[in-house]
């Protein structure tokens, strides 16, 4: 059986519109807020299944003072000892701040208004509040009394207002002030609540044009039985009928029965009212009274500041739902968990807009001096105001686009991902989440971003990693500017965890790095779409990084419509592009096998002269500086050629050791010992040198302990010592750390009238920087063929 009517207007009666002649409230504007009143502790108490005990209404009542309400209305204290017993309580604690106005309510039976005074007798100030009902129905119904008879109810219960708190003043000194409400205003004739309160008025017979003086009528739509605009118009009769208005505060008590409280409060004010009373999140009888918080954040967002104050709302919540035991719904404005998140696609995507507009808006007003002013899509308050932080403002589900996850990035791994790659990743995460079937967390997306480009650290490489690289510019061999310099690419790269020595050379890093990917690793890519951003600029100089987004094609189909997009962060701008790249070419290799290395004769000099140099780094740890690796290739390659073309990996460290005598006993010469000193000249070398098993003291003196060795070698040989190419490296890490040297000598020296040069190289490591470039010049020495003086 339906229940609901198909003919309501047999049980229900629609309101009477009052035909106010030329009303105003509809084109005024709000600029200054009310009054508040927080009705928390009497309307808001009354309404709990479990009205709050004394420990729990004194922590609410701390939190109205520190909101800065200055009038609460704290009890009804008639109704039970624990309300009177809290009201005696504050005052006898003085918890009452000196600029609060602490309010009660009574009804108008003798005996509850005596009882009520005596609950704030002694208090500094005090407002009583004293009402009864006017409608027709409960004039009728609840009190079987006429208009006459109401009003002489409500003016006889005034006059001993009156005179009780006159002599509660003359004993214990309390100020009091007096609040008159006409319950049910909303369903009384408007001519009969300005005849009531007309008559209180006079009855009260005290009030005054100041503002401490004035009477308060405050109006109740005890039941909100009307549209706002309705209840606007009986606020406006009354506040434009009333006699003395200027003796008057217009108090609005708005409940919430069609759910436009909020709505009647305003109109109310724009009607005339000053004065507004309700509860922190519309606590209150049935559908609750109208929400202080929301009203005062709806002048907030206007630019006006209510007066009070939710800088850590979510402690708010806190403590008010512990004293009431209400939860406040996620929905709820301003207050509720989630209304500054947003779930889906288009709305994440205009507040990411919004965002990064903001951002740039805010830089220029900043610099001209100007507000920041708040304009963001969706979001009518910076959550940051209400002690709320951005985190949830977006959250990803299957409802979102890429321009939340994108937003999430940014925030979390700051990675300001470009458009198509917003695209990709977007279908990333929507393949967890369909997967899954829940709310991603910030955690899952960036999970799924590092997983997804093999970002952020060793937990996440992918099978390529880059580990050292240096670019040098070469000039181009067509002789064109300088500015056409190739690049070369010198680096080793970790490849399914063994270290791989590659090159190449572009026309930039980023094509000498895929040069030398085609030749090494036969992946075949080319570059389509390249962008970076600077990380952490502004706030932190010293760490700023930069940001690469590189999008590669196959090299062959430009216009392909498969692409890999890879990220990479460093500090150095070269570099963070290319892990960029490394990271695109990760997802593009997938699990496919990758060239080994070529260690037979005759294969391509390039890749050989690497793979060579990519064996001795994974054996010995040596980074061979690119000359070398290319004299060591010639060594390789005749000693592979007399023995079958092949040479194994083994010998191939073997080979290198024995060429470049590296950690074999010295050969002609060494250096056994040796002493630095600062001269004035520049650095003094005392060494002891072993020539043939003799050992002789040299010293020389040079610029630095380089050319101070080669001024004592000058002493033992004949010609000239040059050192052409020096480089170092650590190998090794913590403790365990030694420095590796490769120094090439170039001897000249005449015989026979003619000149003769050589060059070799010597290769020492040593866990003394200085040890190891001398020992390294000195083994060299070795390798050029030099004529020594006792020779000559
Ligand atoms: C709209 C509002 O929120 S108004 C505030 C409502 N709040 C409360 O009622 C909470 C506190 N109330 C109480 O604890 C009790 O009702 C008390 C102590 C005030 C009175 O309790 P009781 O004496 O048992 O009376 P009861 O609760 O039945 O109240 C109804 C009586 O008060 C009368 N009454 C109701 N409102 C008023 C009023 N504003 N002025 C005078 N009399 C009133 C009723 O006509 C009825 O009288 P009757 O017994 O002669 O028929
Ligand atoms: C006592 C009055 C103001 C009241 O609480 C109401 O009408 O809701």
């Amino acid at each position: 059986m339906p229940c609901m009517l198909v003919d309501p207007s047999q049980k229900y009666k629609p309101y009477t519109p009052l035909h106010l002649q030329s009303r105003q409230w509809p084109s005024k504007r709000s600029t200054v807020p009310p009054i508040w009143l927080s009705t928390d502790l009497r309307d808001g108490n009354q309404a709990l299944a479990n009205p709050m005990t004394i420990e729990q209404k004194t922590t609410f009542f701390q939190l109205l003072v520190q909101c800065g309400y200055k009038e609460i209305e704290v009890a009804y204290p008639a109704a039970s000892d624990t309300d009177f017993n809290f009201v005696r309580g504050l005052i006898e604690k003085k918890q009452v701040p000196d600029d609060v106005w602490i309010q009660v309510l009574t009804p108008a039976r003798e005996d509850l208004i005596t009882r009520t005074i005596d609950s704030v007798a002694g208090t500094r100030q005090a407002i009583i509040h004293m009402y009864n009902a006017t409608s027709p129905l409960f004039r009728g119904v609840v009190f079987k009394n006429s208009k006459e008879e109401t009003i002489q109810l409500a003016v006889e219960h005034t006059k001993l207002v009156r005179r009780l708190t006159e002599e509660c003043t003359e004993k214990h000194g309390t100020v009091f002030r007096y609040e008159y409400s006409p319950e049910t205003f909303s369903q009384t004739e408007p001519e009969f609540s300005v005849e009531i309160c007309d008559a209180v008025k006079a009855a009260w017979g005290k009030a005054g044009t100041d503002t401490l003086n004035k009477i308060i009528f405050n109006l109740p739509a005890t039941v909100e039985i009307a549209p706002p605009n309705h209840f606007a118009d009986l606020v406006e009769y009354f506040h434009t009928h009333i006699s003395e208005r200027e003796k008057i505060l217009i108090s609005l008590h708005p409940h919430n029965d069609r759910g436009t409280g909020i709505a009647a409060a305003e109109l109310g004010i724009l009607a005339g009212a000053d004065r507004v009373e309700g509860c922190l999140f519309g606590n209150g009888e049935r559908t609750g009274n109208v929400d202080l918080v929301n009203l005062a954040l709806n002048y907030y967002t206007q630019g006006i500041h209510p007066n009070v104050d939710f800088d850590d709302i979510q402690r708010i919540i806190d403590i008010v739902t512990q004293c009431n035991d209400l939860p406040v719904h996620p929905r709820h404005p301003y207050a509720g968990e989630l209304v500054f998140t947003a779930f889906s696609g288009s709305h994440q995507d205009a507040i990411k807009k919004g965002f990064e507009d903001q951002e740039k808006r805010h830089a220029l007003a900043r610099s001209r001096g100007d507000g920041e002013i708040w304009e963001m899509p969706y979001l009518p308050i910076d959550p940051a105001d209400l002690g709320q932080t951005y985190e949830a403002v977006i959250r990803v589900n299957s409802q979102s686009g890429k321009g939340g996850i994108a937003y999430l990035v940014k925030q979390y791994l700051q990675l300001d991902l470009p458009r198509k790659m917003q695209i990709v990743f977007y279908k990333v995460v929507q393949a967890v989440a369909d997967r899954e079937a829940r709310e991603m967390t910030v955690d899952d997306i960036t999970t799924a971003f590092c997983e997804a480009y093999h970002f952020g650290g060793s937990k996440y490489e992918g099978r390529l990693a880059l580990r050292s690289f240096k670019i040098t510019s070469v000039p181009n061999p067509d002789g064109a500017d300088e500015v056409r310099n190739v690049r070369q690419f010198d680096g080793t790269i970790l490849v399914d965890g063994v270290l791989r020595v590659i090159r190449g050379d572009g026309n930039g890093p980023i094509s000498a790095l895929l040069h030398a990917l085609l030749t090494h690793l036969d992946v075949d890519l080319a570059l389509r779409e390249y962008t970076v951003h600077p990380i952490n600029t502004e706030a932190d100089q010293q760490n700023s990084r930069a940001a690469s987004f590189i999008e590669l094609v196959p090299a062959n189909d430009r216009k392909s419509t498969r692409s890999w997009w890879g990220a990479g962060v460093d500090r150095d701008v070269a570099a963070s592009g290319l892990r960029a790249v490394l990271s695109a070419v990760n997802s593009y290799i997938e699990d496919r096998p990758l060239p080994e290395l070529k260690l037979s004769v005759g294969f391509n000099a390039l890749s050989g002269q690497s793979d060579v140099a990519s064996v001795i780094l994974n054996s010995l740890g040596l980074e061979l500086p690119r000359r070398l690796q290319a004299t060591f290739f010639e060594v390789v390659q005749r000693a592979a050629a007399s023995s079958g073309g092949e040479i194994a990996q083994d010998a191939l460290s073997v080979l290198f050791k024995e060429t470049y005598g590296y950690g074999l006993p010295p050969a002609q010469l060494s250096l056994k010992s040796f002493e630095l000193d600062r001269v004035e000249r520049g650095i003094h070398l005392s060494g002891e040198f072993v020539l043939g098993g003799k050992v002789e003291t040299v010293k020389g003196v040079g610029n630095g302990p380089l050319s101070a060795l080669l001024a004592c070698l000058h002493q033992l040989v004949e010609g000239a010592l040059v050192i052409r190419e020096y480089s170092e490296h650590a190998i090794g890490e913590g403790t365990e750390v030694s420095a590796a040297t490769y120094v090439e000598l170039v001897y000249g020296v005449t015989e026979n009238e003619r000149e003769r040069k050589t060059s070799g190289w010597g290769v020492v490591s040593d866990t003394d920087i200085t040890a190891s470039g001398l020992h390294a010049v000195v083994s060299a020495v070795s390798r050029v063929g030099v004529v020594w003086k006792a020779e000559a």
